[in-house]
């Protein structure tokens, strides 16, 4: 992910900045230019880079900052701010309201990714009890309504497009009439893809958007468009009232720098960014975060309510409680398995850490052990509640191993081979034997009774090494302020 990469050069030339010992013009250039080739590197468009470094210089004036103060904290900030101004155009977009029917239209250059992302958008509204609907209004590319009612489908959204009629605007307005009538409370209009030059293609985007009203239109962009995202996304602009851009793979290769370019020429802010071809991987885009994340500074935030989504504070003490008492049980081990699964790619979490990066955990690992998590979990789904809720190990024999292999299709060699997982986190989780446990709602006071000891016996060794060690582990505990949550994550989930 490039986008990672210039969150990395970002932060080295912020670091060497540090390390200097007098901060004088000089090395304000020298990070100011290091931080320019990072931009541009990254396809963001020139003048805003221009801009953004002679605001910051304009800031910054080292002359006037009187002896004592921190110079280095002012100009972080002052590239956290500027990088935030470039990101957010000042206005929100209009945020459609549950309940109250809002159209929403998606425009967008071919292959941007509309309609994988209509569908992405729809789907997350119904997660949160949201009526959403689909209309294609893509009359253009042979196969797009197969597309949308396939993905539809699957998400459980209702749609509507026709196979043999060719005028956009006619199916747009009765779409949007059908599921008025049906009271959906978002209806989404995907659209054809098209590129500046197509005129005849932007009269037609124009009447769609003339015909239906959206209340919002979603410029799509892909996060590899590079240096061409400006002024594509002032040509879409210029014909229809853009009022949200959304970028997509920014899981891939991508520089990513052109979102922020796109924000310029839209004067409107990304709201959402898609990170996979998934129908889930697809997040909330929020500016502060995201530069924090960029900075390596972290989104402490994110992560906090990620973990919160997931686990319910109320039942982290009571598992605390029987992993105090050295009671690891496959049921555990099954109940950690569901919380990581639900809490998403473990890279995105990872991202939201201060001084962690995406990049540490590559995408092609994460998901071979998705799968290997799945398949365990089918193994364990072929258990006896005895069996799960056992600590004897010697209960476990060959002929309760057979009948799981049996009963979930997998080998014997894989059952034993997720027994042997289990020992291994049953070994970990032990080390936690004796761990003060904190009353109910007392969350806080677990932080006091834990350290770094205690941290790095239950972090895999890997992990415990990218992070710099005991010394690196005790700088995160204290950035982090509090190990709650830590336990949580590193240990699978649910603590
Ligand atoms: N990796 C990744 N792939 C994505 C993402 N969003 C969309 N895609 C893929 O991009 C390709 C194009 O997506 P579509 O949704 O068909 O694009 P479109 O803009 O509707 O295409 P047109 O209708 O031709 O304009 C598909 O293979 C999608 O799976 C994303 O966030 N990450």
């Amino acid at each position: 992910m490039v986008l990672a990469q210039l969150g990395g050069s970002i932060s080295r030339a912020l670091q060497q900045m540090s390390n200097a010992t007098i901060i004088d013009e000089k090395v304000l250039n020298e990070c100011l230019n290091e931080i320019t080739r990072a931009l541009l590197q990254s396809d963001v468009q020139f003048k805003l880079v221009r801009d953004m470094q002679s605001n910051i210089k304009k800031i910054v004036n080292l002359d006037d900052l009187a002896a004592g103060h921190n110079k280095r904290k002012i100009i972080q900030q002052a590239i956290f701010n500027e990088l935030c101004k470039m990101l957010d155009p000042g206005k929100p977009s209009f945020t459609p309201k549950k309940g109250k029917t809002s159209v929403v239209m998606f425009v967008g250059l071919q292959g941007s990714g509309k309609t994988t992302t209509c569908t992405k958008y729809a789907y997350y509204h119904q997660k949160k009890g949201w009526r959403p609907a689909l209309v294609c209004a893509d009359t253009f590319r042979a196969g797009a309504f197969d597309q949308l009612k396939q993905n539809a489908t699957k998400a459980k959204i209702p749609f509507y497009g026709s196979y043999t009629e060719s005028d956009p605007v006619k199916i747009a307005v009765e779409g949007v009439e059908t599921f008025k009538k049906e009271n959906c409370d978002l209806i989404i209009v995907d659209t054809s893809g098209r590129h500046k030059q197509e005129a005849a293609l932007f009269e037609e985007m124009r009447q769609v958007s003339e015909a239906t009203k959206p209340d919002l239109v979603i410029f799509v962009m892909d996060s590899s468009i590079g240096q061409a995202a400006f002024d594509q996304a002032q040509a879409f602009k210029q014909s229809v009232s853009v009022g949200a851009v959304i970028v997509t793979k920014m899981d891939g290769h991508a520089k990513g720098g052109g979102a922020l370019s796109a924000v310029a020429a839209t004067k409107s802010p990304v709201i959402f960014i898609g990170t996979g071809e998934h129908m889930d991987e697809f997040e909330i885009f929020d500016v502060k975060p995201f530069v924090s994340r960029l900075l390596g500074m972290g989104d402490w935030s994110g992560f906090m309510d990620k973990i919160h989504e997931v686990v319910p504070m109320d039942q982290q003490p009571e598992l605390l409680q029987k992993l105090s008492e050295g009671n690891f049980t496959l049921r555990i081990m099954y109940e950690q398995f569901q919380n990581i699964l639900k809490m998403g790619p473990i890279s995105q979490v990872f991202s939201m850490l201060p001084g962690f990066s995406a990049e540490l955990m590559p995408k092609g690992r994460e998901k071979e052990s998705s799968a290997k998590i799945k398949r365990y979990m089918t193994m364990m789904d072929s258990m006896t509640n005895e069996e799960l809720d056992s600590t004897n190990p010697k209960l476990m024999n060959e002929s309760r191993m057979m009948r799981i292999a049996r009963g979930s299709g997998r080998q014997v060699r894989e059952v034993m081979e997720m027994l042997e997982e289990y020992k291994r986190l049953a070994k970990i989780w032990s080390k936690m034997k004796g761990l003060k446990i904190p009353k109910k709602g007392e969350m806080s006071a677990l932080s006091r009774n834990m350290n770094a000891q205690h941290m790095s016996k239950v972090l895999p060794p890997q992990m415990l090494k990218q992070i710099g060690g005991m010394g690196g582990l005790q700088n995160l505990m204290k950035q982090m302020g509090s190990t709650k949550d830590m336990m949580g994550m590193f240990g699978g989930g649910d603590k």
